[in-house]
């Protein structure tokens, strides 16, 4: 297949979810894909809430999400911290590395690239992330090497926080005025009869969340996708890891998964 020019200037920023660190060969073709871009800068941001689970249920805990957000107890922190920004950032770099491709593997607070604030919705160390400083990623980009992200952040005061990692990567996308793309394991967001959406908007996706048909992890996504859209005022795609060629029809404009649009 020929491969796309970039469709414009901006970095595109590529958000993985958990379920593909659990699929090497997935992970890999992603990768590949990413290789084979041309002149397209990228950076990855990645989750890994899958691993999360099986480490804190491994440690004997028990975990509880609202509205698709962990609740994060303190002590619970320490692996959540260690399985994102230690077990998982580090095994995606190696996979990267084992491609060829130069990764460098970072959490929010490098470079002060992203703060946090801690979340006010009774989540324990849960944090909202803000974009504070490109500096870091400009120069990483600049001289060709693969930023890849984790979604653990730091306060003000010095404590390590989890944000969601929907959440990290638009954080990521407003410090880069990037293209966003999130990859998740199901082709876009479906309607109440099972079918893929292929565009969506604020109204829509409150009522298809009030219905309880976007539910778990897939509301998260799709908050974070419209907080993205309203501020970038463009649509956000939704679509999945397993066909990581979709990335090149991405960029060559075409529609790919659902699209989730500003409000007008
Ligand atoms: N309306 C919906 N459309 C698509 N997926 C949905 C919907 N509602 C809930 N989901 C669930 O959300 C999941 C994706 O969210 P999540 O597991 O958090 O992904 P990731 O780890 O990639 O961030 C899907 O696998 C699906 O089970
Ligand atoms: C606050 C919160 O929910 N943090 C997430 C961070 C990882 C994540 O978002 O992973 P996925 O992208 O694989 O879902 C968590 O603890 O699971």
């Amino acid at each position: 297949m020929a491969l796309s020019k970039k469709l414009n200037n901006k970095p595109l920023v590529i958000k993985i979810g958990g379920a593909i660190l659990e699929k090497a060969s997935a992970l890999q073709s992603l990768l590949t894909v990413i290789a084979s871009l041309q002149n397209q800068a990228v950076v990855l941001v990645h989750g890994g809430g899958c691993v999360v689970d099986e480490m804190l249920s491994q440690a004997g805990f028990t975990t509880e999400k609202k509205h698709g957000l962990r609740v994060t107890p303190q002590e619970q922190m320490q692996i959540i911290s260690g399985a994102l920004a230690g077990s998982v950032n580090k095994s995606i770099v190696a996979a990267a590395s084992s491609l060829n491709m130069h990764a460098v593997g970072l959490s929010l607070s490098d470079g002060n690239m992203v703060s946090c604030t801690l979340s006010e919705k009774d989540l324990g160390m849960v944090g909202e992330p803000s974009a504070q400083c490109s500096k870091l990623l400009d120069s990483l980009i600049n001289a060709n090497f693969l930023p890849i992200i984790s979604s653990i952040g730091s306060l003000k005061s010095g404590e390590l926080v989890n944000v969601n990692a929907d959440d990290a990567a638009v954080a990521i996308c407003k410090l880069l005025n990037a293209e966003l793309l999130l990859l998740t394991d199901v082709n876009g967001v479906k309607d109440g009869s099972g079918q893929y959406i292929p565009s969506l908007n604020n109204e829509q996706a409150s009522s298809l969340i009030d219905q309880g048909v976007i539910a778990g992890g897939m509301t998260a996504k799709v908050n974070a996708a419209l907080n993205a859209a309203n501020q970038l005022r463009r649509s956000i795609a939704v679509a999945s890891w397993q066909s990581p060629e979709q990335i090149i029809h991405l960029l060559n404009g075409e529609n790919i998964g659902t699209r989730i649009q500003p409000s007008s």
